[in-house]
């Protein structure tokens, strides 16, 4: 069962690679990996076992953060009625998104950062992701909203890339923007 120990923190060098597209059929080990993936977010959102387990909470994981360099994601929101929506990708590819961008107000943190890091995360507003499932079968998704953001954060972590690499320095974009002889 995976808890916070087993989940490896910023300047561990896994969280900088390019993880490994995952061999189809899956192997049991693989399985295995991807089920204690989306237990961790079960426990993780449940109050009782997350304060047992001293869990984060987590609304989405990325096979890196285990220290497994692997194409792996899952991902466990909610929808409008406060069902759980569960989504485990393996071998996930962008295959397009809106010109539109979106962000969380409030920033994003990560389960890898034991840090609180200010500041907007750009993301595209929708996305269409190809991934096949646990049964080997290759699925269109399409996100918008938070479920979008959440999916860029953690397609991110199988490119090495943390959230706060894409945090904007606006006063770099100002200097650009000001013609040179009005600084
Ligand atoms: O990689 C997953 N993780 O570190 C947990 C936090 C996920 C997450 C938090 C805020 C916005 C998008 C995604
Ligand atoms: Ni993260």
């Amino acid at each position: 069962m995976i808890t916070m120990k087993d989940i490896i923190r910023e300047g561990h060098p896994t969280l900088r690679k390019k993880a490994e597209q995952v061999e189809l059929p899956l192997s049991d080990k693989n399985l295995k990996t991807l089920h204690s993936m989306m237990e961790f977010l079960r426990n993780s959102q449940d109050p009782e076992k997350a304060e047992e387990l001293e869990l984060r909470p987590g609304v989405g994981l990325a096979a890196p953060q285990i220290n497994v360099s692997k194409q792996i994601i899952a991902v466990r929101t909610f929808n409008d009625n406060d069902e759980p929506k569960e989504l485990l990708l393996i071998n996930p590819k962008l295959v397009s998104h809106s010109q539109e961008t979106a962000y969380l107000e409030s920033g994003e943190g990560c389960l890898s950062v034991d840090r609180p890091v200010e500041g907007i995360v750009p993301r595209y507003a929708r996305i269409k992701v190809e991934a096949y499932n646990e049964h080997e079968e290759k699925n269109i998704f399409r996100f918008r909203g938070y479920e979008a953001i959440v999916v860029q954060h953690e397609l991110d972590h199988l490119n090495g890339i943390m959230f706060y690499d894409r945090i904007e320095d606006y006063e770099d974009d100002l200097k650009q923007a000001l013609p040179a002889q009005s600084v």
